[in-house]
């Protein structure tokens, strides 16, 4: 078939336009597709960026992901703006590659009470005890943190402290909560370099602003629990309002805020994998200490229609990932609403047809609180979870706690780690979290899992 154009000055201002247009619209999600994958790459790689000019060391110690993302737009910004830059995670970083840059930027935040993030305990144990050489060095310190906290911003300020040491020139900001005033500072900051570096012009941008989610519909409401003496623990179901489900990876997160409290994002772990054409969430209708409802839980477990919509944002949680434990046998441990990060990792390795997992569950009370119960039988009965465990706190026989469960299989446990197992833990922080860890070093000796933190193969989601 031949098309024919016949061009007339009217239409090919018509056509010029239309295609001016389309020129335009693919030019920008070029660049757009440019601007992430230079920011993926720029991770773990060589510096991205142009060759000529100098380059910038972005280091990041992240829980819960909020660090790292904000550590990725750092990156992007640098590199839109002209500049190469070397996005690390600080369990991967060295001294020499740290001696190699002239200029350094970390965003660290602080867990536990004044802890490094799981992932950054070999940084710990070994470059933050010695002297680095860094004179003529210079860095910026975002410390992520919540003054609710007896240790505020605690490790980062002590990795400034350690920077100035070895003879840096540090600066230091403090970010409570996420405050936006202390990120704009961060902002002006990175911008201000940038400008040192490239002498350009500053560019606008609005790398910052909290990312506006993805409208998703609330689709189905599932009560988990009926009748328990705890709160009651729902699924929520959500689809996207428009277009196709975005990709997410098992142990990723949602950051969502409820119209009553919409200067605070709440973040909930996926319970779902992409393939199931849905994602999903448990979330319990919490009570706050004075009797009142707690104002997220209220809005999804209550108030929200069913067919509305609320916008979602998906935040990638590689400390919670698979990652490189994707080929090992896993030990899924956790309690209550824990259960969602950890039926996200078995129903990714369902599909991929392994089998080599052993799951770990605690919850108060065997008639109500028997959480996805027939889902993980069915996993049990076809041999696709090698090892189903179940805890209950209020049963007749007394109470019995994950821990409990690991102490009684401890050689089991001792051969799950021989046989190269991953331990992955989900819940809630006092009594599961602490628990499992003394549990897991009366079993393992605590060198072992001071090892296995150090190496990602035991990662924890506890809140
Ligand atoms: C379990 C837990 C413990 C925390 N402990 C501290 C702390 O001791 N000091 C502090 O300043 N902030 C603390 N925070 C607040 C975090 O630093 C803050 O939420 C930060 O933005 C999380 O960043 P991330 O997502 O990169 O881990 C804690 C948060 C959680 C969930």
């Amino acid at each position: 078939m031949t098309v024919e154009w016949i061009l007339t000055p009217g239409r090919l201002s018509g056509a010029a336009a239309l295609l001016g247009g389309y020129a335009a619209m693919c030019l920008a999600v070029a660049a757009k597709v440019r601007r992430r994958r230079r920011a993926e790459e720029a991770e773990n790689a060589e510096p991205q960026g142009r060759a000529q000019a100098p380059a910038v060391l972005v280091v990041y110690a992240s829980q819960t992901g909020q660090a790292e993302a904000l550590a990725r737009a750092t990156a992007r910004m640098l590199v839109d703006g002209g500049l190469q830059v070397r996005l690390l995670p600080v369990d991967k970083l060295t001294p020499a590659v740290l001696q190699q840059h002239v200029h350094s930027l970390w965003l660290l935040s602080t867990t536990g009470e004044g802890d490094a993030p799981d992932h950054a305990l070999g940084f710990v144990q070994q470059l933050l005890p010695k002297q680095t050489g860094l004179a003529g060095h210079k860095s910026l310190v975002l410390a992520l943190g919540d003054h609710e906290y007896e240790q505020f911003c605690a490790f980062g300020v002590a990795v400034h402290a350690w920077l100035q040491a070895c003879g840096a020139h540090s600066e230091l900001i403090c970010v409570d909560n996420m405050n936006p005033q202390s990120l704009q500072a961060w902002q002006a900051q990175v911008e201000r370099l940038r400008q040192d570096l490239r002498g350009a012009a500053a560019q606008e941008s609005d790398w910052l602003q909290t990312p506006v989610g993805q409208p998703f519909v609330l689709s189905r409401r599932h009560l988990l629990n009926p009748g328990s003496e705890g709160g009651p623990l729902y699924l929520l179901e959500w689809t996207p309002q428009a277009g196709e489900l975005p990709q997410w990876q098992s142990g990723d997160l949602v950051s969502l805020c409820v119209p009553a409290a919409a200067d605070r994002p709440r973040d909930y772990s996926i319970a779902s994998v992409t393939a199931e054409g849905c994602l999903q969430l448990l979330v319990r209708q919490s009570t706050r200490e004075d009797g009142s409802p707690g104002l997220a839980s209220d809005w999804l477990c209550r108030g929200m229609e069913i067919g509305t919509a609320l916008p979602l944002t998906l935040r990638a949680h590689s400390s919670f990932r698979l990652g490189d434990n994707a080929e090992r046998p896993l030990m899924l441990i956790g309690n209550g609403s824990g259960l969602a990060g950890l039926l996200s990792h078995i129903k990714a390795r369902v599909q991929q047809g392994r089998s080599d997992q052993w799951l770990v569950f605690g919850e108060r009370n065997p008639q109500h609180d028997a959480l996805c119960a027939d889902k993980l039988q069915a996993w049990r009965q076809q041999g696709q979870l090698e090892r189903l465990d179940l805890a209950w706190s209020r049963q007749a026989q007394g109470p019995r706690y994950v821990q409990d469960l690991l102490r009684s299989h401890a050689d089991e446990v001792k051969r799950w780690v021989e046989r190269g197992a991953a331990i992955y833990v989900c819940g809630s922080r006092s009594g599961m979290g602490q628990g499992v860890h003394l549990a897991l070093q009366a079993i393992l000796g605590p060198a072992m899992v001071e090892e296995l933190l150090a190496a990602g193969r035991y990662r924890r989601d506890v809140y």
